[in-house]
C-alpha cells in the first residue's frame, strides 16, 4: 500500500518476545508452510499503508522482509546500560514502534495470531472515522479484559504511554483507561486465539 491509499493506518507487529512457553521462536513457526510473522504482515500489508516489525533481533527475520515491511530495532530504555535482558515486554516494544509512525491510527498486532482475518481488520478500519475523538484505542474486550495485541490505537497516545513507561509501568491492562477505549465487536471468537505452548492443533 502506498501512503495515498484510503487507509491512513500503520501496522506495528511485535516480534520481540522470548517464546519461553513455546520453547522456540513463535514468529518462525510455519503455518501451512508460511512463517507466522510472514502470515501476519501479509495480512497487515493488505489493509494498512505500512508495516513495521518491532524486534531486538531483526537479523533473525531478514529473509522474510518485503518492500512493504520495515524493521524497527528495539533498543535499551534511557538509563539502561544494554546489559539488561534484551526485551522489555510488549508495551515498551509498542512505544518504540509508535515513535516512528506518522499516521493517526496504528494497528497493533502480536506475531502469534494464527487465525487473524483480513476482512475483520478491514471492517474495524472502516469504522475508525466514527470513533469519538476522546477514545485513544479501539479494542476487543473479553470478560472485562482488553485484548491489546490485536487492535487499534491513536498515535497521539504516545506521550501518555511514554510517561506511564517512564514511571515503571509495563501493563496494557493497567495503562488502558476504560473511558478512553472504544469497544470493537469480536466478529469471530477464534480470531484472537494466540498460541503460547500448544501447537498440536496446527
Ligand atoms: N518487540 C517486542 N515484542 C514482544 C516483547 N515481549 C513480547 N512481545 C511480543 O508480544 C506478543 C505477545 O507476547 P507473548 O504471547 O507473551 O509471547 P512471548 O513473550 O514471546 O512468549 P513467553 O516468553 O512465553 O511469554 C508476541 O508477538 C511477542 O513477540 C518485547 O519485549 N518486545
Ligand atoms: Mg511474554
Amino acid at each position: 500500500m502506498n501512503i495515498d491509499s484510503q487507509y491512513h493506518v500503520t501496522t506495528i507487529v511485535l516480534a520481540g518476545g522470548k517464546s519461553t512457553r513455546m520453547g522456540r521462536d513463535k514468529a518462525l513457526i510455519p503455518m501451512g508452510g508460511v512463517p507466522m510473522l510472514q502470515l501476519i504482515y501479509t495480512i497487515a500489508a493488505a489493509c494498512t499503508d505500512k508495516v513495521y516489525i518491532v524486534t531486538p533481533w531483526p537479523e533473525r527475520y531478514q529473509k522474510l522482509l518485503t518492500p512493504q515491511s520495515q524493521f524497527i530495532l528495539e533498543v535499551p530504555l534511557p538509563g539502561e546500560t544494554g546489559n539488561e535482558p534484551r526485551t522489555h515486554g510488549p508495551l515498551v516494544g509498542f512505544m518504540q514502534g509508535l515513535a516512528a509512525v506518522d499516521t493517526n491510527w496504528v494497528l497493533l498486532l502480536a506475531c502469534d495470531l494464527p487465525n487473524l482475518r483480513l476482512e475483520i481488520l478491514q471492517e474495524w478500519i472502516s469504522q475508525l472515522e466514527t470513533i469519538p475523538e476522546n477514545k485513544m484505542a479501539a479494542l476487543v474486550q473479553n470478560n472485562h479484559i482488553w485484548q491489546p495485541l490485536c487492535g487499534l490505537y491513536r498515535r497521539r497516545c504516545l506521550p501518555e504511554l511514554t510517561q506511564y513507561i517512564e514511571q515503571g509501568g509495563r501493563s496494557f491492562q493497567q495503562w488502558l483507561k476504560p473511558d478512553s477505549v472504544h469497544i470493537l465487536p469480536l466478529l469471530d471468537s477464534q480470531m484472537l486465539f494466540n498460541f503460547n505452548s500448544n501447537i498440536s492443533d496446527f
